[in-house]
């Protein structure tokens, strides 16, 4: 029989609808949110406010859990609605509070965070959560904004707040009338992101704050709060597990229940007496100890993502990524990527010149034919940008149906953006659990992703790391993506054994992208310190990945290539540059003051010498 074009598109359609049904019965549970016992106003919003009708799996499981009162330690892959399954219990108590809590009652929950822009995501699913229940205060207090004004929010008192951890210990030490005797929930969000950026000390001395729970003695002053009755419950969310979240674990939870565990085999942990888990089937509450380190586990990626490799020479990285980058925005109308680079000045430099670049080189400015080479909308973000700015990236990025994200990895974790539909790690990511975190910004909540990964030939090694935790590679068909760019316009024939390096139409990319870097004396700055921050963090990594990424493997001239640099810039960085000029412009400064001192003195003197002379002559 011969099947038509239109039949073979009723196939698909029908092939793809059927993988939709499966991906979404992987990811959404098969019950009510009112039947995890839920309040049903509570459920209401959800749909009104959130359009969330069905639970997700982790959700099912780990509501009636969260409503139960135990310590929990929540382990799902990333996107699977982790948040909702610890806010939803947490509102459905408070809420239910006869008489009502009140502001000057303080704060009953806290989320502690790792990052600005999870603070806000956070706070935002609160704030429509709460929209019905007008008398619970959602809050937030994070690094960067202004102290004083959090200072007075937190007087008038903030029924649940979200925060990172350096800032909550600030208020926790100096703003007295931040008021914590009625803390109820603690609730670790993204734990090991948090103790993996240093806040470890931090996140203890808050727990040895808490946990002591006693009333400050002006508080008792004031006397026009009341004191609830109740029993601690601290939770734990993670879509990886390493020895750092362990101990944290082990020193924040009583008798956990895991979810999204059963299904592994737990470290014994003879101290542990009751805890269980909730991943099973049957979900039943299994006798298990603490956690599984993740150095010899498999890490819970979502099924449906597919996840490539690129073997890209060092030298030509910068023009691959652009082709990379062309050849998607040109096949797809909307696209939305992020790219993951090391350094903030690498997101920097690649920002301005993914919005300047023009393309073909060979048409001379101003004219017509020649336009931008990256015909999309791009945002950066990193962590040395405002706050303000920060969100603004984020926003428009969600905003938009198709634009392209420049990030570190302030990206990484936990934040959701909507239908992001590939990920690119141009710097690989320190460790596995990373690479987990990055590529989890897609294929979010059952939906398709890609996630590709550079690689330079030395670092494949790489590869076999993240085998061992279960995660495989393909590669990715970077010559055909090649040969399908035309150069100036004309399709070229490349013959198929020249090495990747030699591919016409890199060659003339990077001379196009070398020339256009020459001519603007800025973007040359931003590429020689790109270059150094680079070659710095390269050195950075950790010990048992050192053997992969060694700098002595590094042609620092190849490197300085991937930056558009003709040759390779002194490693004398841009703060030692910046040092250099500030002890400068000071010593200036310095003999400016002396010299003009000098002449004070010196008309001074004169200035007495005529007196005596006048004294004198009279
Ligand atoms: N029951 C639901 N129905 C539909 N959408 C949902 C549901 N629960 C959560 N979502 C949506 O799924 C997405 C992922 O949720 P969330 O950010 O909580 O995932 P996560 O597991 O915390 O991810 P990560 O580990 O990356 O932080 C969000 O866009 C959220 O709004």
């Amino acid at each position: 029989m011969k099947i038509t074009e239109n039949t073979k598109m009723k196939i698909t359609q029908k092939n793809s609808n059927q993988k939709q049904q499966n991906s979404d019965d992987e990811i959404f549970a098969s019950c009510s949110f009112s039947s995890l016992g839920l309040d049903s106003s509570l459920c209401d919003q959800l749909k009104e406010r959130l359009g969330f009708e069905t639970p997700t799996q982790v959700q099912a499981k780990a509501i009636p859990v969260i409503l139960s009162g135990s310590h929990v330690l929540v382990n799902a892959a990333t996107g699977t609605g982790k948040t909702i399954a610890y806010l939803a219990p947490i509102i459905h108590h408070l809420q239910k509070y006869e008489p009502r809590i009140q502001r000057v009652d303080g704060t009953f929950a806290l989320v502690l965070v790792p990052t600005h822009e999870l603070c806000m995501q956070v706070y935002e699913t609160l704030q429509k959560l709460l929209h019905r229940f007008h008398w619970i205060v959602p809050g937030y207090i994070m690094g960067g904004e202004s102290r004083s004004k959090e200072k007075a929010r937190l007087r008038k008192g903030i029924s649940i707040l979200v925060a990172t951890p350096g800032r909550l210990l600030d208020h926790l030490k100096n703003t007295s009338s931040f008021l914590y005797t009625n803390l109820r929930w603690l609730i670790f969000d993204e734990a090991d992101r948090t103790l993996e950026l240093g806040f470890g000390k931090e996140v203890e001395e808050i727990l040895s704050i808490f946990s002591s729970r006693q009333s400050r003695t002006n508080d008792k002053e004031s006397g026009n709060f009341r004191i609830f009755e109740f029993e601690r419950q601290n939770l734990l969310l993670s879509a990886t597990l390493n020895d750092k979240v362990n101990h944290l674990a082990q020193i924040s939870l009583e008798n956990p229940i895991m979810i999204g565990l059963g299904e592994r085999e737990p470290h014994q942990n003879p101290s542990s007496k009751h805890s269980g888990s909730v991943g099973s089937e049957e979900e039943e509450l299994e006798q298990s100890g603490t956690v599984k380190d993740s150095s010899t586990g498999d890490y819970n990626l979502p099924s449906q993502l597919t996840q490539r490799y690129v073997k890209v020479p060092c030298g030509s990285r910068l023009a691959v990524l652009l082709s990379i980058l062309k050849n998607l925005f040109e096949r797809e109308a909307t696209q939305k990527v992020v790219v993951f680079f090391s350094t903030r000045d690498a997101v920097d430099f690649h920002y301005k010149l993914l919005k300047e670049f023009q393309w073909p080189p060979n048409v001379a400015k101003e004219t017509k034919g020649r336009r931008l080479f990256m015909n999309c909308k791009t945002f950066p973000l990193h962590g040395s940008m405002e706050n303000k700015e920060r969100t603004s990236s984020i926003s428009s990025f969600k905003a938009e149906k198709s634009a392209l994200l420049l990030s570190t990895d302030v990206l990484a974790r936990g934040v959701d953006i909507p239908k992001v539909s590939y990920i690119i790690q141009y710097d690989p990511p320190g460790e596995a659990t990373e690479y987990v975190h990055r590529v989890g910004r897609t294929a979010r909540l059952g939906r398709k992703g890609d996630a590709l990964l550079f690689l330079q030939p030395v670092e494949k090694g790489y590869l076999d790391e993240l085998e061992k935790h279960g995660v495989s590679l393909t590669e990715y068909p970077l010559q055909k993506v090649l040969d399908s760019l035309p150069l100036y316009g004309q399709k070229h024939l490349a013959r198929k054994f020249v090495a990747i390096e030699m591919h016409p139409w890199l060659l003339d990319l990077q001379m196009a992208l070398e020339d256009f870097i020459y001519a603007e004396s800025k973007l040359k700055t931003m590429a020689k310190d790109a270059f150094v921050s680079w070659v710095r963090g390269y050195t950075t990594h950790k010990l048992e990945l050192k053997t992969i990424f060694m700098k002595k493997n590094l042609h620092l001239g190849h490197v300085a290539k991937s930056f558009a640099l003709r040759d390779q810039p002194s490693l004398v960085g841009k703060s030692v540059h910046q040092q250099i000029k500030k002890r400068m412009k000071s010593e200036q400064i310095n003999k400016k003051r002396k010299k003009s001192e000098q002449q004070k003195q010196k008309q001074k003197q004169t200035g007495q010498r005529k007196k005596r002379k006048v004294a004198v002559t009279t």
